[in-house]
């Protein structure tokens, strides 16, 4: 069994638009708290947050639909109106079909002011927007989104886009998909979204990032328990640690690090990664190397440890070196990156399928030794065997031998291949989606297209290695290497408007 440690807390599982109403549903039928309490509670949590930023709120615009979704803001709208604010609502499809809790908002809403500080629109044509207001508060769709957007739905979300105030979204901006982070024709693109009792999986994938804004989360009483059917996660450096340095004994007791890399021209990846790898603090990288090679790595690389195998005039390896790899591997307890800058020489697929036929030693298959995966009829690898695979959206593809597809499809992918094979998969893009063998995946929740340059693949494949090297899960070796890269391109950002170099994540 492949060790899993990563534990997120409940406020960063992602939600799907059927786990969230069966939430909702348990927690209304079996703890007996109806919607209305719900919605109060989600409405005064994000008008609660909208307070405490504004002080000075004159006028805002509500965008409602008629279900639950436009509940939430018409509570928002009773709370503003309490701090004196004036609110005008526009009702896209009219107010005779609200849903329960919502006819009850507006209702509630109209007995509370007394001076005229509430405009109605039942209708979205005849609209027209006060001359001086702060928010458009959206209102519209929530996890209800059944399709393309319909009628007026698709004119109002044109309108609130063009205009120069900030949307603020209720759950979720109207017209993007809960779950595919798609946009279901189109949507609003908020600057903040409250998201009610869980964080919806739609924010991270696809057109979500663009989208969405900054998350604010608000809690609403649903049991925890009633969460567990979740798989997919947000990764933040909130919650997950990144390991500190502990200097160890002696060099062999403080990470061992194997890199099987390079062949003639190519290898500046290995270089790259073995440089990445000893920042984190390693009492060993030990490459083993063709030995035509050799003299590229002492030149490069003083504090690395260089084992070749084969003969003078290898630059390459072949198959024939297996056993000699095997064999060093065996000396140490260590993990092993396997790929950088191998090359694509037949014989070089072939030492590859051997080695992985052979080893237990945990392994990280980057770059070429992904491609030489690719090439073999079958994974080559034993039940016990630990692999972390890391492709970027091509090599994944080329893995599965079949299209994958943007975001939500490719977390499918990745969530599937990984049970299949009871592998780590890290897969490279936007977003970052770390799988693993029990179908969990973690998601990103930053912009990752800064890393989209050559190099940046070596120095995470560094890291992960490196965090493996030095005792950490699969699933923690990834996560500690994404958000290792997303730490200092912050610091970077604070401190100064150079453009992000991947030696700058080393
Ligand atoms: N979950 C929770 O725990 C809590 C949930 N809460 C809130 O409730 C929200 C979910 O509410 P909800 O289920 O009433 O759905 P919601 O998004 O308001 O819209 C449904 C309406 O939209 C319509 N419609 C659908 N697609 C359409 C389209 N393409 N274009 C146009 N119209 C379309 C559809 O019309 P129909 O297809 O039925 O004619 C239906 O009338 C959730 O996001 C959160 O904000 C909180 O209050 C508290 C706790
Ligand atoms: N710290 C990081 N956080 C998120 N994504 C990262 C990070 N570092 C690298 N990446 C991902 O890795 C990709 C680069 O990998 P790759 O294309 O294999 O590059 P190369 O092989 O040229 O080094 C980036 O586009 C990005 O998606
Ligand atoms: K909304």
């Amino acid at each position: 069994m492949v060790k899993e440690t990563l534990d997120a807390p409940y406020s960063h599982y992602l939600l799907d638009a059927e786990l969230s109403q069966k939430v909702d549903h348990r927690t209304t039928e079996e703890m007996d708290i109806d919607g209305f309490t719900l919605m109060e509670i989600a409405g005064s949590s994000a008008a609660k947050k909208i307070l405490q930023h504004n002080k000075q709120l004159q006028h805002n615009v509500f965008l409602c639909g008629k279900g639950n979704n436009a509940g939430d803001a018409l509570v928002v709208a009773r709370y503003l109106l309490q701090h004196d604010a004036r609110v005008t609502l526009v009702f896209i499809s009219g107010t005779d079909d609200l849903s329960k809790d919502t006819q009850k908002n507006l209702k509630l809403l109209r007995a509370f002011d007394k001076k005229d500080r509430i405009t109605i629109y039942e209708k979205w044509s005849g609209f027209s927007a006060p001359n001086n207001y702060n928010f458009i508060i959206d209102g519209m769709l929530g996890t209800g989104l059944t399709s393309d957007l319909r009628g007026d739905y698709a004119k109002a979300v044109g309108w609130a886009n063009q205009q120069q105030h900030p949307v603020l979204a209720m759950d979720i901006p109207t017209g993007l998909h809960p779950d595919s982070g798609e946009k279901m024709g189109k949507a609003i693109e908020a600057v903040r979204t409250f998201s009610f009792g869980g964080r919806k999986q739609g924010f991270y994938l696809n057109d979500g990032p663009a989208v969405t804004g900054t998350i604010d989360y608000c809690d609403l009483p649903f049991p925890n328990a009633y969460k567990e059917d979740c798989k997919t996660f947000a990764l933040d450096t909130d919650w997950v640690s990144l390991p500190s340095y502990t200097p160890g004994k002696h060099k062999y007791d403080s990470g061992v690090l194997h890199i099987v890399a390079g062949s003639e021209g190519l290898t500046g990846a290995a270089i790259m990664a073995a440089r990445s790898a000893w920042a984190e603090g390693l009492g060993a990288i030990i490459i083993i190397c063709p030995r035509g090679l050799l003299s590229v790595f002492e030149h490069n690389l003083p504090s690395v440890i260089k084992k070749p195998v084969g003969k003078k005039e290898d630059y390459y390896f072949k198959e024939s070196h297996a056993e000699q790899v095997q064999d060093i591997l065996q000396e140490k307890e260590s993990s092993m990156l396997l790929g950088p800058g191998l090359g694509r020489n037949t014989d070089t697929i072939s030492f590859v399928e051997q080695l992985l036929t052979t080893t237990t030693t945990d392994t990280i298959i980057d770059a070429d030794g992904l491609w030489c995966l690719s090439q073999l009829e079958e994974w080559p690898k034993t039940d016990q065997a630990n692999w972390i695979l890391t492709p970027h959206p091509g090599e994944l593809q080329k893995l599965i031998k079949d299209e994958i597809g943007e975001g939500h499809q490719r977390l499918n992918t990745v969530r599937k291949l990984c049970q299949e094979n009871n592998t780590t998969i890290l897969s490279k893009g936007m977003p970052g989606i770390i799988g693993t063998p029990s179908r969990k995946c973690y998601l990103t929740n930053y912009n990752t297209n800064y890393f989209a340059r050559a190099g940046s693949g070596d120095v995470l494949a560094g890291k992960v290695s490196a965090f493996s090297a030095l005792g950490l899960a699969a699933d923690e070796s990834c996560a500690a290497a994404l958000l290792n890269g997303q730490q200092k391109l912050s610091s970077l950002q604070k401190d100064t408007n150079k453009i992000p170099e991947p030696t700058d994540f080393i």
